[in-house]
């Protein structure tokens, strides 16, 4: 008998997303079906690029067509992606699907090479990535970049209104504070100036369509995170730390500020970055010299997934310092482990917007 559209629909209606729950056929993963003979063509439209299930998907839409259509059929199946957003109110920021708060209790436990390898690691399986860099009491972007001289262009729309230009570095559309004052004038950056001016570097940029947008927050509980949560509606935040007491208290805070009534952000995860310390002449050894599991028990505590263990790693340090993340040294154990942490943060944020309620503003009554 010949095989049908029907056929094909009702076998990978069987097919579940893992993550989500659902079949693909009720989650409209399923496009241009194409039926030839025995021969059947589909399209499967995950939710983010940096999908981890991409083959688990694809072998269980094969099971399901030779299981309960034709075990002979040829199975042609295009794997794509569209990234979800929950994102209605598009008045700010239009084009950016997802914007997500990276950001650590305490000071100096990587956040800022954690976001610059994580949003270089989305860009590099192909999703639209934007950062946004928030620490203005000491701006690292263009450093771990390498694009400290640049500077923005700023133009003006047929409406009459200024945009900035970002800089483009290694696929990430990158804005720092850092490209409109020199580093050191930053400490100049405090209270309602500070706020205005993030304010106008995050929503007068030139963005485009992104899939998804960091926020590299400053370190700490501040009157900043209030203005960032206020300008933006933001997806989710994840938080930062190392397996240290001190940094694990102010992590613990840091998080707690997220789940506060009136900011209300979702925690999408924890990383735990310095997780232990590997010798590249002694690569299987591992010392945790900041204690072992802090960031897992802290996940564990709140019931938020721990997104990744990041290790501390001499090469690591070195190349933020020379402007190229350790992400872009492809193959190296420094790489794979912030790959991973990209898939399993898209993984986190296509579960968000499957089942929370959509991100809004803040208000503030005061
Ligand atoms: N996993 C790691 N392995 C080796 N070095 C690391 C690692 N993570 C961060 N570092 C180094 O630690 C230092 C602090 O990192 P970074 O500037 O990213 O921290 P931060 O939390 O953003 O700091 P701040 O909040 O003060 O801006 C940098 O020199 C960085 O290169």
């Amino acid at each position: 008998m010949a095989i049908t559209q029907e056929d094909v629909l009702k076998a990978l209606s069987y097919v579940e997303e893992p993550d989500l729950g659902k079949d693909l056929v009720t989650l409209n993963m399923i496009e241009d079906v194409h039926i030839d003979g025995r021969t059947v063509s589909f399209t499967v439209v995950l939710t983010t690029p940096a999908c981890p299930l991409k083959e688990l998907i694809h072998n269980a839409c094969v099971r399901a067509i030779h299981t309960m259509v034709d075990k002979d059929a040829d199975v042609q199946i295009k794997m794509t992606s569209r990234v979800t957003t929950m994102r209605q109110n598009r008045d700010i920021l239009p084009g950016v699907r997802n914007i997500i708060a990276i950001a650590s209790g305490k000071g100096g436990v990587g956040k800022s090479t954690v976001t610059a390898n994580l949003a270089i690691a989305l860009a590099k399986t192909g999703a639209k990535v934007g950062l946004v860099d928030a620490d203005i009491s000491g701006p690292s972007m263009p450093l771990m970049f390498g694009v400290e001289d640049a500077r923005p262009h700023v133009f003006r729309t047929p409406d009459g209104r200024n945009q900035i230009q970002p800089i483009e570095a290694y696929g990430v559309k990158i804005m720092s504070i850092g490209f409109l004052a020199p580093a050191e004038s930053a400490i100049v950056w405090r209270g309602p100036m500070a706020s205005s001016a993030l304010k106008q570097f995050i929503t007068e940029v030139d963005w485009g369509e992104l899939d998804y947008l960091l926020l590299d927050m400053p370190p700490g509980t501040s009157d900043i995170h209030l203005t960032m949560v206020q300008t933006v509606p933001v997806t989710g935040s994840v938080i930062v730390t190392t397996p240290q007491k001190v940094a694990l208290a102010d992590a613990e805070k840091g998080l707690q500020m997220f789940r506060l009534p009136q900011i209300n952000v979702p925690v999408l995860g924890v990383v735990e970055n310095m997780a232990w310390f590997t010798p590249a002449e002694l690569p299987e050894n591992k010392y945790f010299i900041f204690g072992e599991g802090g960031g897992t028990a802290l996940a564990e505590k709140h019931q938020v997934p721990l997104l990744g263990q990041i290790p501390l790693v001499q090469s690591i340090r070195e190349n933020g310092d020379y402007g190229t993340p350790a992400i872009l040294l492809s193959g190296t154990p420094a790489a794979e482990v912030f790959g991973q942490l990209a898939e399993e943060l898209a993984r986190q944020v296509s579960i968000r917007n499957a089942v929370a309620p959509k991100t809004n503003i803040v208000e503030m009554n005061s």
